[in-house]
């Protein structure tokens, strides 16, 4: 479909070590005993991790440092330290450097993973800053870019050992060179940065491309409250699908990232993440995979036109009223669009690519007007296109996961102040969510766990004022207490190896405190 696909090959017949090689470099055998994967080839993928044994769900298959770790290529001026991001007049310039900071006591100053010291020693030898226009703070957002590559060429010296590692992982250049946007933008906005601006003779072209690239396909978007990426040492090798095995995060401050089993992963089994965003729709996934990740995918959901049974991109036939359009041949970007509606005989209804991607564009840019509050305009939303997008297509399902979030949490909307009506939606968009997300991010995932846990409160919420009004047999209580009990605690398994730190994680505590009040009423209506 794609001629960047068969180049794809070339750049990979370059020969690589296994990850056994870099084990045994860094001379960790006993580490290498105790994986819980091996890692295997395929012609398709490259290296991909596969499960040594059964791994069960919530069970850690790897926790690991980053190699190195900073700004987005997309991010807003940052703290070269801490990653905050900067506005004007609110930050400092480094004593040293004159590169921007949020203040001479930021925790990541002389820190490998934030502003170190012989980072700060480059860019002040280097003067660099004589580049960065403070007049105005946008200016400085595409130098921002060179920093990640400048932190990987210096563990060359620092760090050889990782160095090597990060050397060893896939570029695609060969790909990417035929791909002018993107190698244009790297050309101008780091090669020639750090080799003719910054005078870093020692780097040759192509290898601050190939750290560019080694960037762009293995890191991991991390960070709670910034916009960061970290590359890691062997979490890169985990292969994509769009329903991925896993579910990882990672600490504050030191950038630990974990990854566990998310349902269980047979023995020989790959070990995945998604690469995309799992709650998009088939083209959508495939075309950020290709754009960013340089392949396409021929995943199980990728190739079922009702994506699994989860019909993220269905819309409803406007001719037979009762049909459901899908993607004729959802590996083919330009495919057309048809009504599958054929027993209760649609007089037929078909839609070109083109015209499909427009409808999208422009009901997109409808829901991207929506505030991210207003509860309202999305209910709104939902009644306008009812009779044109499938109740679970991927933009529904997107404002249905808003709402189920924000009824109970904003102004106007608090949990005890809803009506039994607005409960009994906040539970059913719960409900129609959770349908969609066991199928597509099934198991023990964050966004599962963040949505059992919105699914709890309303029905706690009505089974108390239910049962104040004595309307509830003692058995129909049990029932549903059981029901909310059943909830809650998967939702406090999944969020508690969330870090305390962040919003699940402090859901998390939540979950656990409303687990032992449950507890409590067991005493009296007796165990479950
Ligand atoms: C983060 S790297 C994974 C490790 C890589 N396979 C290696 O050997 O270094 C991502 C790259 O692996 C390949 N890959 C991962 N998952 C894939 C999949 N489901 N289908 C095809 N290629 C995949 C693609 O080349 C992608 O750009």
């Amino acid at each position: 479909m794609n001629s960047r696909k068969k180049k794809d090959n070339k750049s990979r017949s370059r020969s690589k070590s296994t990850i056994n090689d870099i084990v045994i470099a860094r001379g960790d055998l006993k580490q290498e005993e105790d994986r819980k994967y091996s890692v295997k080839v395929s012609k398709l993928m490259g290296r991909y991790m596969v499960a040594k044994k059964d791994i069960e769900p919530g069970e850690i298959i790897l926790s690991e440092p980053p190699i190195v770790v900073g700004p987005c290529t997309d991010c807003k001026v940052q703290c070269l330290g801490c990653y905050k991001n900067l506005e004007e007049q609110a930050f400092i310039k480094c004593k040293t450097c004159n590169w921007p900071l949020c203040s001479q006591k930021c925790s990541g100053l002389n820190n490998h993973l934030g502003h170190s010291e012989i980072e700060c020693a480059i860019l002040k030898q280097t003067n660099s800053s004589k580049f960065l226009d403070y007049s105005n703070l946008l200016k400085i957002r595409s130098h921002m870019q060179a920093l990640v590559p400048l932190r990987c060429l210096i563990l060359k010296k620092t760090n050889p050992k990782n160095y090597d590692i990060l050397l060893n992982m896939e570029h695609h250049n060969a790909l990417r060179q035929n791909i002018p946007e993107v190698w244009n933008t790297n050309q101008e906005n780091v090669v020639n940065r750090i080799i003719n601006d910054w005078g870093l003779k020692e780097f040759s072209e192509d290898e601050i491309h190939t750290i560019c690239g080694i960037l762009e396909v293995n890191c991991f978007e991390i960070g709670q409250e910034v916009n960061i990426r970290g590359l890691y040492p062997t979490a890169f090798l985990m292969s994509h699908d769009c329903v991925p095995n896993t579910n990882h995060n990672d600490e504050e401050i030191n950038y630990f990232l974990t990854v566990r089993a998310s349902t269980k992963i047979p023995e020989g089994h790959a070990v995945t993440l998604s690469y995309a965003y799992t709650l998009q729709n088939t083209l959508k996934r495939r075309e950020h995979l290709l754009d960013n990740k340089f392949f396409e995918c021929y995943c199980k959901r990728c190739s079922d036109p009702t994506e699994l049974g989860c019909y993220s991109a269905a819309l409803l036939c406007p001719k037979c009223k009762t049909g459901v359009v899908l993607c004729d041949n959802p590996l083919d970007f330009d495919s057309s669009w048809s009504c599958t509606n054929w027993s209760k005989k649609c007089p037929g209804y078909t839609i070109p690519a083109r015209s499909m991607k427009l409808l999208l564009n422009r009901i997109t840019q409808e829901v991207d007007q929506i505030d991210n509050n207003d509860v309202v305009a999305m209910e709104q939303f939902l009644n306008k296109y009812r009779n044109v997008l499938h109740p679970t297509h991927y933009i529904n399902l997107g404002i249905k996961i808003s709402l189920s979030q924000l009824y109970g949490k904003i102004k106007g909307y608090l949990i005890h102040e809803l009506s039994n009506e607005v409960l009994e939606r906040k539970i059913d968009v719960c409900r129609e969510v959770l349908e969609v997300l066991d199928i597509i991010e099934p198991g023990y995932t964050r966004i599962r766990g963040v949505t059992l846990y919105e699914l709890h409160a309303p029905l706690m919420i009505l089974l108390t004022r239910e049962s104040a009004k004595q309307t509830l047999s003692k058995s129909e209580f049990k029932r549903r207490l059981k029901e909310v009990f059943k909830y809650l605690t998967e939702a406090s398994i999944i969020l508690n190896y969330e870090p305390k730190s962040s919003i699940e994680g402090n859901m998390g505590v939540a979950a656990n405190e409303a687990l032992g009040q449950i507890r409590e009423w067991q005493k009296i209506v007796g165990k479950f």
